[in-house]
């Protein structure tokens, strides 16, 4: 279920006549092989992306399949971006994990194990989905790296809370209940900030789900630059009760105008630039662990723009992580 990046597979634009100067991320980047487990790091910051390759979770959701695609995608929409990292930073390419015969459940313990080996080698990792199915795998590997007694705090920008019952199956739609039940067996704490819900796009049974597990959200039209003073507020209320974060970006959060390709589009979703402004907060903080891109839906783009939009995001988190 997992496989390393083909060399060759990073392509883009070259200027040859610019040498070092014009270097861009495709000639950058370095490709790394978890098949035996992962080596420490050989970088003083060292970011690794890892695929998802999944949407079994979004048609056990009955959703629209196309997230199996997306790791490809995002690859190719940051392949051409031009390098502007310090020295002593290095950006990985770690495979993807793929899902196989429909076991999702199986995939995800796969991510788990190999999200564990990145971050207990020091790696900042970011998984690239996959249908946000992804999130239940990534926490597993979380789960495994994490010291005992580190609080931590979960922050989705979505237009769902994706808390939904999955004593049928697990889906797209349930990894956040997942990760809320795994913890209390263990007695920890689900802290949970849902950032950009639609109230249209989520039934009154979710809302109280949210309210039983005492998770915080915002609404999507409260998410605008104009509002970021107590945006911020809020965010730093919940940042200081974690020790570290993991940040989940379900690229429906956006209006569909920057994001059509997405299972279930949202038309009055959020505008990019306070995600970016959010996303800075947060990795300014200093506890940022882990991150995830989930739901991109490549057959469903237009002209690129969801991978363009959700590469160009990653592009301003590795910029500012590998400086913290
Ligand atoms: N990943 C989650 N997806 C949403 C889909 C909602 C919809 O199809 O409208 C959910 O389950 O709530
Ligand atoms: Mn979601
Ligand atoms: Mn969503």
């Amino acid at each position: 279920m997992y496989k390393p990046t083909a060399p060759g597979t990073w392509k883009g634009r070259v200027d040859a006549l610019d040498g070092e100067e014009g270097k861009r991320w495709h000639q950058g980047i370095k490709l790394l092989n978890l098949t035996e487990g992962a080596e420490p790091a050989d970088a003083e910051q060292a970011i690794a992306f890892l695929g998802f390759c999944c949407d079994e979770g979004v048609r056990r959701n009955q959703g629209r399949e196309g997230a199996v695609e997306g790791p490809a995608a995002l690859r190719q929409a940051m392949a051409s971006f031009a390098w502007h990292l310090e020295d002593d930073v290095a950006l990985f390419d770690a495979g993807d994990v793929f899902c196989t015969n429909q076991n999702l459940e199986e995939a995800q313990k796969q991510l788990g194990k190999k999200v564990t080996a990145l971050l207990s080698n020091t790696y900042k990792t970011i998984i690239l989905g996959g249908g946000h199915e992804t999130a239940y795998g990534h926490f597993l590997g979380i789960k495994q790296a994490l010291p005992e007694g580190q609080q931590l705090g979960i922050i989705n920008f979505d237009a769902h809370f994706d808390l939904r019952n999955y004593e049928k199956q697990p889906s797209s739609g349930t990894p956040f209940l997942q990760i809320a039940d795994d913890l209390r067996t263990e007695n920890k704490d689900f802290n949970y900030l849902c950032l950009g819900i639609q109230q249209q796009g989520n039934t009154q049974k979710l809302f109280n789900t949210a309210e039983a597990l005492g998770a915080d959200f915002v609404f999507a039209p409260a998410m605008q630059v104009y509002n970021y003073e107590a945006l911020r507020e809020r965010l730093q209320q919940f940042v200081e009760l974690a020790d570290v974060l993991y940040v989940s970006i379900d690229l429906d959060v956006f209006a569909a105008a920057y994001a059509p390709g997405v299972s279930a589009p949202a038309a009055l979703g959020v505008h990019p630039e306070i995600v970016l402004l959010l996303l800075q907060e947060i990795i300014s903080s200093g506890k940022l662990l882990t991150l995830d891109i989930v739901e991109l839906n490549p057959k469903l783009d237009s002209d690129n723009r969801t991978a363009k939009l959700g590469a160009s995001l990653l592009y301003h988190v590795v910029q500012q992580w590998s400086q913290v």
